[in-house]
C-alpha cells in the first residue's frame, strides 16, 4: 500500500479509527493475530471500511497492522475485551450444559439448570451494546462447536439487517463483519448482492415503522412479542440450534427515561422482551442505577451482570444516526460498494468483510403501479396528538394499534417518498381466521419506496429491489422517507 504505515499492537491493545464522510481505509494484518469486534482477521487479506465506520482492531497476543491513513485513529491499552471473554465463557458453560442435558449424556442433576444462555443486553447511548453483542455472537460462532446462536435486534433506529424502523432475528453461522455502518451487523442474504453466497443471513423481520420506541410503545410491545412467538417455534424444532442460545441486541431508550410515561413503556418493552425471548440473563452495560434497578426486578429468577462500558464507544449525535439512517435505506436498494483508498494496487485484492468491495452493486426495479394493486395501511394516526390536546369530552377515534387505510389519492396522504415494508401474505388463507389487526402479525417479505404519484392516471412509481407484481399485496407506512442520493 503507498501511504501506508506499519504499526506494531502490543498485547491487549487496540487499534481504534474513525472515518469521515469521504475517507475509506484499508487494513492488512500482517503478522499474529487481531479481531474486529470479535471477528479474526485473515493474516495478508486486506480490509476495507468506509461511509463513517467506527471500530477497532482488538489483539490478545499482540501483531502487526498495515494501514492507509484514518480521519481519526490512535491505540489505547484500555479496553473491556477481558471481562466481555469472561461473559462469553459463562455463556459457553451454559450452551455445552444445555448440549449435554439435550443429549441426555450425562443427564444434569435435579438442581442444575440446562438452559441456553438466552441473553438481554440493556444500556444508555453510546454504551456499546451493539457492539457487545457482535462480540459476544462472533465468539460463539468461532468456539469450534457449530454454535450457530440468534441475534435479536429490536432496536428500531438501527437498520440491522435490513432498513431501520424493523425489528429482526436470524441465527448467525459465520463471523458478522464490520465494514460499514449501513450494514452494522454485515451484509444479509437480502441486502447483499445474490452472488455473493458467502453470508446467506435471511432475517425475520417486523416493521415498526419509526426510529423511536417511545412513538407507539404499544405496538413495539406487540412485534417484540411477534418476534419471540417466531423464534420460540423455530427453537422447539431446531434443538440442536437452540442450544446456542440468543443475544437480543435492545435500543438505549430501554435504559432511561426522560418522563414517568417514558419509564412505563421502557419497563413494559424490557419486560416484553424477557417474557418473548424467555431471557435468563441481563447483561447491563455501564450504568449502575439500571443494574441496581434490574437486580430488583429480575435478579431473583435470573443472572443480572453489570459489564464495563468500552472507553472506544463513539458518541454519535442525531445528524450522524440521520444520515446513517438514509445511507441504510439506499444500500437496502443499491447496494454499498467501497472504494478503497487512493494508491491501494489491485493486487491487494481488497474485501469489505471479507466480500469484494466494489461488487456490492444492486440494480433496484422501479415500476409503475395501479393504486389498486397495493393496499397500504399506516398503524394508528399519523401524529397522535397527547389525550390532554384533544377538545375536552373529545376520545380518540383511531387506537395507536389500529391499521388506518391509506388513500394514495388523497392531498396529504404522505405516501410521495415514504418507505413502505411489503408485508408476506397471511399464513390463514381461510377467512374465518383473519382478523382486523391481522398486518400487525405479518411478517416482512421486503421494502418499496414511493417515487411518484400520479392521481390522475390512479398509479403510483414504486422502487423495488427485484421486479415482482405487487397485485393484492399488503403494505405498511411508517415514518421513514426515502431520499435519492
Ligand atoms: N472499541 C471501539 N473502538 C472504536 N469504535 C467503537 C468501539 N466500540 C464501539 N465503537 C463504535 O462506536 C459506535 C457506537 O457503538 P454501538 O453501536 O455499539 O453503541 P450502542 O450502545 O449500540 O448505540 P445506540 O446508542 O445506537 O444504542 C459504533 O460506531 C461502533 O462501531
Amino acid at each position: 500500500m503507498s501511504h501506508s504505515k506499519e504499526w506494531v499492537l502490543e498485547p491487549e491493545t487496540e487499534y481504534r479509527f474513525e472515518l469521515d464522510p469521504g475517507n475509506s481505509l484499508a487494513i492488512k494484518l500482517v503478522r499474529g493475530h487481531a479481531e474486529i469486534f470479535g471477528a479474526e482477521l485473515a493474516e495478508g487479506k486486506t480490509y476495507l471500511f468506509a461511509y463513517e465506520c467506527k471500530a477497532a482492531v482488538f489483539t490478545y497476543q499482540g501483531c502487526t497492522i498495515e494501514m492507509s491513513t484514518a480521519s481519526t485513529e490512535y491505540v489505547s491499552e484500555e479496553t473491556p475485551m477481558y471481562p466481555y471473554a469472561n461473559v462469553h465463557l459463562a455463556l459457553e458453560k451454559m450452551r455445552v450444559r444445555a448440549q449435554r442435558a439435550q443429549h441426555g449424556s450425562p443427564a444434569p442433576g435435579p438442581d442444575e439448570d440446562a438452559e441456553p444462555p438466552r441473553v438481554l443486553v440493556l444500556g444508555p447511548e453510546n454504551a456499546g451494546k451493539t457492539t457487545v453483542c457482535k462480540i459476544l455472537v462472533n465468539y460463539a460462532v468461532r468456539a469450534g462447536q457449530d454454535w450457530a446462536p440468534v441475534y435479536v435486534n429490536v432496536d428500531p433506529g438501527e437498520g440491522g439487517w435490513t432498513v431501520p424502523g424493523s425489528i429482526s432475528a436470524t441465527s448467525v453461522s459465520a463471523p458478522l463483519t464490520t465494514a460499514s455502518p449501513a450494514n452494522p451487523l454485515g451484509s444479509a442474504a437480502t441486502s447483499a448482492p445474490s452472488t455473493l453466497t458467502s453470508n446467506a443471513l435471511l432475517p425475520l423481520v417486523y416493521w415498526y415503522g419509526h426510529a423511536e420506541t417511545k412513538r407507539n410503545p404499544l405496538l413495539m410491545d406487540r412485534l417484540i412479542r411477534n418476534l419471540g412467538e417466531n423464534v420460540n417455534e423455530r427453537h422447539d424444532v431446531d434443538l440442536e440450534g437452540r442450544v446456542a442460545g440468543l443475544i437480543v441486541d435492545t435500543p438505549s431508550s430501554f435504559a432511561s427515561s426522560s418522563s414517568t410515561s417514558n419509564a412505563d413503556h421502557r419497563h413494559m418493552l424490557i419486560k416484553a422482551c424477557v417474557d418473548a425471548f424467555r431471557i435468563n440473563v441481563i447483561l447491563v452495560l455501564g450504568h449502575e442505577k439500571l443494574n441496581v434497578e434490574m437486580q430488583r426486578t429480575y435478579g431473583n429468577r435470573m443472572t443480572v451482570v453489570k459489564i464495563p462500558k468500552s472507553g472506544g464507544v463513539v458518541e454519535l449525535d442525531a445528524h450522524y444516526r440521520h444520515r446513517i439512517h438514509t445511507q441504510q435505506l439506499h444500500t437496502y436498494m443499491y447496494g454499498q460498494p467501497i472504494h478503497p483508498p487512493p494508491g491501494l494496487p489491485a493486487s491487494a485484492n481488497a474485501t469489505a468483510g471479507g466480500e469484494s468491495a466494489l461488487e456490492a452493486h444492486l440494480s433496484p426495479s422501479s415500476s409503475v403501479i395501479s393504486f389498486s394493486d397495493l393496499t397500504i395501511y399506516r398503524i394508528g394516526e399519523q401524529s397522535m396528538a397527547p389525550s390532554s390536546a384533544l377538545p375536552i369530552g373529545a376520545t380518540r377515534t383511531v387506537s395507536e394499534m389500529q391499521p388506518v387505510q391509506v388513500d394514495p389519492a388523497a392531498p396529504g396522504s404522505g405516501l410521495l417518498n415514504a418507505v413502505l415494508a411489503l408485508l408476506a401474505p397471511p399464513q390463514h388463507p381461510d377467512e374465518a381466521e383473519r382478523y382486523d389487526e391481522e398486518v400487525l402479525d405479518l411478517q416482512v417479505a421486503g421494502f418499496l419506496a414511493v417515487t411518484n404519484i400520479d392521481v390522475a392516471r390512479k398509479r403510483m412509481t414504486v422502487l423495488s429491489p427485484s421486479p415482482g407484481s405487487f397485485a393484492g399485496r399488503t403494505a405498511i407506512m411508517g415514518s421513514f422517507e426515502w431520499t435519492e442520493q
